[in-house]
């Protein structure tokens, strides 16, 4: 153990089923305590990566470290089993044995490792502290709700005291309310135990809601490493702009560009958006903004785009609109207290943009301001 180093090192991993790159060269670093996600579609590499970090896979190349302890290295053939690498791990299909009470399931780890009973029971104990399940040990599995069903299976990845926790998708069988509910019992936990997590999720709320950082990935690629709203705010690539909520694509030209601003010439009207470091070389541009970016209004600037609604949904916490603007179906949202009929002309402003190259792949920069 080395308290200095990061929890888990990741570096050059690189692994192929056949001619398929599942992981094409992947690299990454998890601190201590951090809650660590890959995000990313179906088929984009996460499990195999954490399953690589897990020992449950091997990797073609590369080098991981847990906790300043190499467990893998291509270069020396390093490669130590799942049970030598300190980690506990929760699936998506997480089992907790029917025919054992709650203490049994989770002391059960402890007990194949041949640990005394009377420690099992004080680690139990400590464990359904943790899980705030205290008093619970004697339930049988067919007395708890889900989420406690959940947490048990959590307790019991936690009562070898890993080093760090590997989560894969681990709340997806859950349904709606008991996922989002569990996502904040997740964090409540991790903080307790103060355990390092590697989360992999296809979900991009969960992955926004609960991550300190967050690795987007697709074909086996890193696209972007950052803080939640680095993400959200400034993706780094087109895809990693799609895939992470919804967006409005409007083709546009550039219009002026002064003081920070630039002015976008989006057909129908010009819209001002932050003007970003670094301009997209092309002329041919689309302005890329989140509904809840696009500002409606009953009236503003001559020159300011004018869109119709033809569609409101009352989401709760405020509206949903569908606009048509030039032939194109836009997506805006507003608070409760904004209301616009449906029919009626609203003006259009942009409170952010990024700014993309039209004819550019999902792969390349965006600009964002
Ligand atoms: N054992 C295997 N043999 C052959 N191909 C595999 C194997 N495991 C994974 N793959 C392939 O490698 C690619 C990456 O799979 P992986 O499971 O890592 O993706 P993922 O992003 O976690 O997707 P999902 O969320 O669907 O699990 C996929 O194309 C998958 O079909």
């Amino acid at each position: 153990m080395n308290s200095s180093s990061g929890a888990v090192t990741v570096q050059g991993l690189a692994k192929q089923f056949g001619a398929l790159r599942a992981i094409d060269t992947v690299d990454f670093s998890i601190a201590q305590g951090e809650f660590f996600t890959l995000l990313g579609p179906s088929g984009c590499g996460k499990t195999t990566t954490l399953r690589c970090v897990a020992g449950l896979e091997s990797a073609d190349t590369g080098r991981i470290e847990i906790d300043g302890k190499p467990v893998f290295d291509s270069a020396t053939g390093l490669d130590l089993p799942a049970n030598e690498r300190a980690i506990g791990m929760v699936f998506q299909s997480y089992a907790v044995w029917p025919h054992m009470n709650v203490a049994e399931n989770i002391g059960y780890p402890l007990k194949v490792r041949g640990v005394a009973g009377t420690q099992i029971a004080a680690r139990v104990e400590e464990v359904l502290k943790l899980l705030d399940m205290a008093g619970l040990g004697g339930r049988m599995p067919s007395q708890l709700s889900g989420g406690q069903q959940q947490r048990v299976a959590l307790g019991r990845a936690l009562a070898i005291e890993p080093r760090v926790l590997l989560l894969d998708e681990p709340l997806s069988n859950l349904d709606a309310k008991l996922r989002e509910l569990m996502r904040a019992e997740l964090k409540l936990i991790q903080r307790r135990a103060g355990l390092p997590i590697l989360y992999v999720t296809h979900d991009q709320v969960e992955a926004l809601s609960m991550s300190d950082r967050i690795a987007v990935m697709s074909a086996g690629r890193i696209h972007h490493l950052a803080a939640p709203e680095e993400i959200y705010d400034r993706p780094a690539t087109r895809f990693v702009l799609d895939f992470v909520g919804a967006v409005n694509y409007l083709p546009c030209t550039v219009a002026g560009h002064e003081g920070g601003r630039m002015r976008l010439d989006v057909g129908g009207g010009t819209l001002e958006i932050a003007a970003p470091e670094r301009l997209p070389a092309a002329a041919d541009l689309t302005v890329a903004i989140r509904p809840e970016d696009l500002e409606l209004a009953a009236t503003g600037a001559d020159d300011a785009p004018r869109a119709r609604i033809t569609l409101r949904g009352f989401v709760g916490e405020g509206f949903e609109y569908r606009l048509e603007l030039g032939g194109q179906s836009l997506r805006a949202r507003t608070e409760k207290t904004v209301v616009f009929e449906e029919g009626a002309e609203v003006v259009l402003t942009a409170r952010r943009g990024v700014l993309v190259d039209a004819a550019a792949g999902l792969d390349s920069a965006v600009a964002a301001a």
